[in-house]
């Protein structure tokens, strides 16, 4: 299996420009798969872009209109805190797009953490509620060993994390669960749930978004040096390969020297 591909663009703007279609290719081809698109979001800045993304005026084909009515969105990684609060990623998405998708594109399904549980369940029974929830909707006819997402969208860390997958942590080397909790997550909130890797890898799709000056060093460290594939990101890109995009601006890959592309 090849490698992933890194994409680097100018500016946010145009990032967004072919995360859009990125983003429509695959919902268009998981539509003609199974009749719906199941998608994994992160926190973090990633809603911010993919906003910016959905909700910019297509050219009115068919092939770019985001189908919202068919979309199932699941949080990759989920703070357990209530949905109304600051720090919550469906707070976060819910502000950023879906309150803002116009009425005549449909509204998705969103699959939240228990919002009865949230404030008293641990981190350990809110992720077995979660994984729960995925076997609903994935393996609802049946028995499968890992969901398979048609997509999933991540942001990266400055240590390399990914999803709430944090280096040398075990949830790193879960190998059966599909959620697992986490207590002590040292970017906070230090509760949350997390999807893990191998349902990561699974999926038909998976993109990152790093953006700004600020991921340079991390970027060049996944990409340029034997030490970024054994970090959370990095061992995405060693265990999906060719199923992987990055999606990153200029100020993101300056200094990288791996092979980057301008477009799709
Ligand atoms: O909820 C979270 O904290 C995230 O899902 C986390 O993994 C995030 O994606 C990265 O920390 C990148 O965050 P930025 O895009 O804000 O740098």
């Amino acid at each position: 299996m090849s490698g992933p591909s890194l994409y680097s663009f100018a500016d946010v703007d145009s990032l967004a420009q072919q995360l859009r279609q990125y983003v429509l290719n695959s919902q268009n081809a998981a539509v003609s798969r199974h009749g719906n698109f199941r998608m994994a979001v992160s926190g973090g800045s990633l809603p911010n872009t993919l906003a910016k993304a959905l909700l910019t005026k297509g050219d009115g084909s068919s092939e770019d209109t985001p189908l919202f009515s068919k979309w199932e969105i699941f949080f990759a990684d989920e703070r357990a805190v209530p949905l109304d609060h600051p720090d919550s990623n469906y707070r976060l998405i819910k502000d950023e797009l879906l309150d803002k998708i116009p009425s005549a594109l449909g509204s998705p399904t969103v699959h939240t953490i228990d919002a009865e549980r949230v404030k008293t369940g641990s981190a350990d029974e809110l992720a077995d509620l979660y994984q729960e929830d995925l076997k609903r909707s994935f393996a609802a006819k049946d028995s499968i060993k890992v969901p398979t997402f048609d997509l999933i969208l991540l942001g990266v860390g400055p240590d390399g994390h990914t999803c709430s997958l944090f280096p040398g942590h075990p949830q790193l080397r879960e190998k059966d669960a599909w959620v697992v909790g986490i207590t002590d997550s040292p970017k906070p909130p230090p509760k949350r749930i997390t999807l893990t890797l191998p349902v990561v890898a699974q999926a038909v799709n998976i993109a990152f978004v790093a953006t700004g000056g600020g991921k340079q060093d991390i970027l060049r460290k996944i990409f340029d040096t034997e030490e970024g594939s054994s970090l959370p990101s990095g061992l995405v890109n060693v265990e999906a390969g060719e199923k992987v995009s990055w999606f990153a601006d200029n100020a993101a890959t300056e200094g990288v020297s791996f092979p980057k592309r301008s477009s799709l």
